[in-house]
Parts: C-alpha cells; sequence; structure tokens
C-alpha cells in the first residue's frame, strides 16, 4: 500500500449520518422497526445481526435503494430518505454490494474510471470531440486511479480484465471504485464475505489504512464478529429489525441480549442440518 494517497484537494469535512426511527415494511412483515443509531464522523460503525435480522434493508435504505416507510435519515444537514441513490452518492456516500457489481469484460483501470464519472465535469459532446479541456480532465482522473489502485495494491492487475481476477482481488476493485467518488462516508456490504483466511486479513489492513490515511466515516454490515470486534469503534446489532444494543465492541459483545440473539440463531441452523 502507498503512502502518497491524501484526500483529494481540501481535507473534506466529514457529516455526521443520523438514522432515526427508521421502520420499512414489505406487504405485513416489518424488516426494519423504529432502528436509531449515528455514525461519528471518521469512525467505523458495524451493523451487524443473525440472519434476516435487517442489515441489508437498513444498508439499502440508506443508499438509497429501498423507501423507508417511516423515519428520518440525516447526512449533515441533507435528508435522505426521498433521494435516488445517484443523488445520495452525489452527497459523498459510496457503497459497494455484496455481490461483486463491477463489469467483468472491462479492465480494472476502465472499472476504477467508471467510479470517477459523478465527478467528471466535461459534457458528453466536449468528451465526445476529444476538446483540450476534456483530454486534460480525463488524464487528471487517469493519475488519481492510480494513486488509489496503489494504495488499494491494484497497479499490477490495472490492465486485466476484472473477470479474470481472484474474488478476493475483485472485492479490493470494488473497494478502490467506491473510492475513486471521494466519498465523506464508506458504505461496505460483507466485505470480507466469501474471502479466505489470508484475503479476510488484507481487507481488513485496508479498511484501517483507508480510515487512517482519509479520516472518512465507514458503515459495515459483516457476519464475521471477528472482524467487528477488531475494526469497529461503535457496534449496532440488530434481531429481527429492532435494534438489540448500540455501543463499543466490548460492550456489545457481552451484552445478553446479544449474547442470545447469535446463540438462538445457532441453535435454529444446528436444529435445521441433517
Ligand atoms: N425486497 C423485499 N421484499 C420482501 N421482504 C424482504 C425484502 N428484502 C428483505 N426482506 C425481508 O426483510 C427481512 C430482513 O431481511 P434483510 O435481508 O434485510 O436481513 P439481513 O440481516 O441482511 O439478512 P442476511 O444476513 O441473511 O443477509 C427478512 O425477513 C427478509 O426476508
Amino acid at each position: 500500500m502507498s503512502d502518497a494517497y491524501q484526500p483529494d484537494g481540501m481535507e473534506p469535512s466529514i457529516p455526521k449520518l443520523e438514522v432515526r426511527d427508521v421502520t420499512v415494511r414489505f406487504a405485513g412483515l416489518v424488516a426494519l422497526d423504529a432502528v436509531s443509531f449515528t455514525v461519528e464522523p471518521g469512525s467505523v460503525h458495524a451493523v451487524i445481526g443473525p440472519n434476516g435480522a435487517g442489515k441489508s434493508t437498513c444498508f439499502n435504505v440508506l443508499s438509497g435503494v429501498y423507501r423507508a416507510t417511516s423515519g428520518s435519515v440525516r447526512f449533515g444537514d441533507a435528508e435522505l430518505t426521498a433521494l435516488p441513490p445517484h443523488r445520495i452518492a452525489a452527497l459523498g456516500m459510496a457503497r459497494t454490494f455484496q455481490n461483486i457489481a463491477l463489469s467483468p469484460r472491462l479492465s480494472v483501470r476502465d472499472n476504477l474510471m467508471l467510479g470517477r464519472h459523478r465527478l467528471t465535469r466535461a459534457g458528453f459532446v466536449s468528451a465526445g470531440l476529444r476538446l483540450p479541456s476534456a483530454r486534460r480532465e480525463a488524464a487528471r482522473h487517469g493519475e488519481r486511479v492510480e494513486e488509489i489502485a496503489a494504495f488499494v495494491g491494484l497497479t499490477p492487475q490495472l490492465a486485466m480484465p476484472v473477470g479474470l481476477l481472484p474474488y478476493g482481488v475483485q472485492k479490493r476493485v470494488e473497494l478502490a471504485r467506491a473510492l475513486c467518488m471521494e466519498p465523506k462516508l464508506l458504505m461496505l456490504d460483507e466485505p470480507v464475505a466469501g474471502m479466505n483466511g489470508g484475503e479476510r486479513r488484507e481487507m481488513a489492513e485496508l479498511i484501517i489504512a483507508v480510515r487512517e490515511s482519509l479520516g472518512i466515516s465507514i458503515l459495515l454490515v459483516e457476519h464475521d464478529m471477528g472482524m467487528v470486534m477488531r475494526l469497529a469503534d461503535a457496534v449496532t446489532v440488530l434481531d429481527f429489525g429492532r435494534r438489540i444494543a448500540d455501543g463499543p465492541p466490548e460492550t456489545v459483545q457481552n451484552d445478553p441480549e446479544v449474547i442470545r440473539a447469535y446463540l438462538g440463531a445457532t441453535s435454529e441452523t444446528e436444529e435445521a442440518a441433517p
């Protein structure tokens, strides 16, 4: 990883993300029930919980994919609950997906350039006509993509089609693409799912490096408890759509209701197994 990676231009001011009483109903099912938590600027905040607890629903509300039935989500002064995903991204909230959402035939470089799209000023016409201003802008974005690729450890793979890379490397490309949006809040949906031990460690180091180099907030949904306990400053625990605990990892880990929720989930899985 390169130490040269810094925020682009002035140090951005990082807003708080405030989730207040968010409820999401699907037909008869309450997927989130008046959930509240705050992601403090520059912190790593994890949302955890057993299967079906509402973690993905929460992520999808924050990124504008789902509409909350009621409640409020504020990022600084902006109310997000009525905004479409691209407007939320434009406020500086970039996300990755549980299932990789990259263009497999395009190179790593081109996938990362797509991540710069929202920052591109040159219009379609000037870019198409290859005007000097558009060329200069493309060169600037190209340099930034190379810096970010170096930071994430992807320089050797820049020219390779994403689809040919191992899974763990593709997950790093996803994170790099989100960084290409120069986010103030990075939202990671199960960043280590499906990875082996070595890949998990590398991803954890990368997440720490992002926080330390950029000072941005990171919100992650994750199943791997060890990873959450190592990385997170604060943890919100959901169970059946309700928030059952919220606080520093060491407090949450010893909370009887959290232990019950996780043990319950384990024994149900064991009972379901043949
Ligand atoms: N689009 C949808 N339509 C109907 N029900 C949904 C929808 N999305 C989620 N649900 C339901 O909402 C509840 C919460 O699901 P969600 O996927 O948010 O949980 P999760 O904590 O992310 O689970 P997992 O760890 O298994 O990914 C579940 O009962 C799920 O079946």
